[in-house]
């Protein structure tokens, strides 16, 4: 291995109960919200293509024109309870929202800055309220925060003069005062998950990317921050120049999630996804296709499956409130998760061979494997195959406990579970418990013909 001063500082996943916390939650709510809800992807009549919370990059849309846009900014329908009691409902166990995005306005009346919400017309604190509201609702919060910041003077996308470095030891001060401040204001919340960090100015900086997180750590020990912040002194991110992960999990899922236990490589990750194809902030006019609540739930627990999290993204509208196909997915999610939550909280890799009906999740360190149907066999059989020597001592339909289904034992260690031929209208859980099989259970009965 290559010696590395500011590469992973740990091996293998971190073992303590914060982050036991986080893995046991595995269902986010992304809010990306701020200025840019205000043009909402269109502007003087155009409608910009790309992702709404970039339109200051739109050629079509001048830097001044953008940068005055903050003078409008009057949620005067945000009503964070509402938000927190929206996002209980869908069965979200954490939120993470953008304290500061890549345009750099600040959701805090951050004493370091004057492009913030003080400056608003609705002048007040955004972020405490809603904090304290998703806290009392029982939701964890998490603060994302974007090191580039296109409206402070001394960021720099590279370094090349005396000057530049000069103005980026500026704004790295600024940063961690700003961090500090948020901490200090928000006590409360988890962790941190940092953007924007691609640019060579960071890359190129490895150990102050390092001192920042041992900084972080030191302010408020436990926090949860993932791969995004570091860079190791090579420019290498998210792995380190010796593959190994930088930060708690690993955060490059975004809008794709890993197919097989392998592509995760044992470390704990999350991925974060969009309802459209690539719309964070909010978007008038949502083109191309719209995710279905069956289809996010499917991602939810296919993250859960594979011992990720899974955090989906809604981007409320300038006057605070949630687009009506934002809260109509809420609540058909919430209504799956009401009934079915237990086969994606505090489960993760069941161990089992992927099959085609679904998803096996298990609840963490036992014996209850989840099995979540997706795609209904024809043949009206869901095929189990254990490992060796396992058996499936019960099984029942996550709806209906007190009725046990007969696994039909078709050959060494493999079963079929019969399902009802009927028009699902949402994934059919069904639960099994799992023993190691007696002695002498090791034949099997004459495959039925
Ligand atoms: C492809 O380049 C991208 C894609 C997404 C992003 C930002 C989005 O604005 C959003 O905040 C997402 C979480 N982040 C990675 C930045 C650059």
């Amino acid at each position: 291995t290559i010696p590395l001063q500011h590469g992973a500082h740990r091996i293998g996943n971190r073992t303590d109960a914060d982050m036991q916390r986080w893995r046991d939650l595995r269902f986010g709510q992304f809010i990306h919200w701020g200025v840019y809800a205000i043009p909402g992807g269109m502007w003087d009549g155009k409608v910009y293509n790309g992702a709404a919370e970039w339109i200051r990059s739109w050629k079509e849309m001048p830097h001044e024109a953008y940068d005055q846009l903050y003078k409008q900014f009057n949620p005067v329908k945000y009503n964070p309870a509402d938000w927190a009691q929206q996002a209980k409902n869908m069965g979200a166990k954490y939120m993470i929202i953008t304290t500061k995005h890549h345009d750099g306005f600040c959701l805090w009346p951050s004493k370091y800055a004057k492009y913030t919400i003080a400056n608003t017309p609705y002048k007040k604190d955004i972020l405490g309220p809603m904090v304290e509201a998703y806290n009392k609702a029982g939701i964890d919060a998490y603060l994302y925060f974007s090191i580039i910041d296109w409206n402070h003077p001394d960021w720099r996308t590279s370094i090349k003069s005396p000057a530049d470095s000069m103005a980026m030891a500026r704004f790295k001060v600024f940063v961690k005062n700003q961090l500090k401040e948020l901490l200090d204001r928000y006590p409360t919340v988890k962790g941190f998950w940092f953007d924007g960090t691609w640019d060579e100015s960071w890359k190129n900086d490895g150990a102050f990317s390092d001192e920042l997180e041992q900084y972080l750590q030191q302010l408020h020990p436990g926090l949860i921050i993932g791969s995004r912040l570091r860079a190791d002194e090579k420019g290498a991110r998210h792995f380190d120049s010796n593959s190994r992960l930088m930060g708690d999990y690993e955060q490059g899922w975004e809008r794709k999630l890993p197919n097989t236990i392998a592509d995760v490589h044992g470390n704990d990750w999350e991925g974060v996804m969009t309802v459209p194809e690539n719309q964070w902030g909010y978007h008038q006019q949502w083109f191309g296709h719209v995710k279905s609540a069956n289809e996010l739930i499917e991602m939810l627990v296919k993250s859960a499956s594979l011992n990720g999290n899974f955090v989906l993204n809604f981007g409320p509208k300038p006057d605070g409130t949630f687009r009506t196909e934002e809260q109509e997915l809420m609540r058909n999610i919430g209504r799956w998760m009401q009934v079915n939550g237990s086969a994606v909280y505090g489960t993760g890799y069941a161990g089992l061979e992927k099959p085609d009906w679904g998803y096996y999740t298990r609840k963490t360190g036992t014996d209850t494997v989840y099995m979540v149907v997706c795609n209904v066999p024809v043949n009206g059989n869901l095929r189990v195959k254990l490992p060796a020597k396992q058996s499936i001592a019960k099984a029942w339909a996550l709806e209906q406990p007190g009725v046990a289904l007969q696994p039909e034992l078709v050959s060494r260690d493999e079963y079929f579970i019969p399902v009802e031929q009927k028009v699902y209208t949402s994934p059919l859980v069904i639960v099994m418990k799992l023993e190691q099989q007696q002695r002498g259970q090791g034949n099997f009965e004459k495959a039925k013909t």
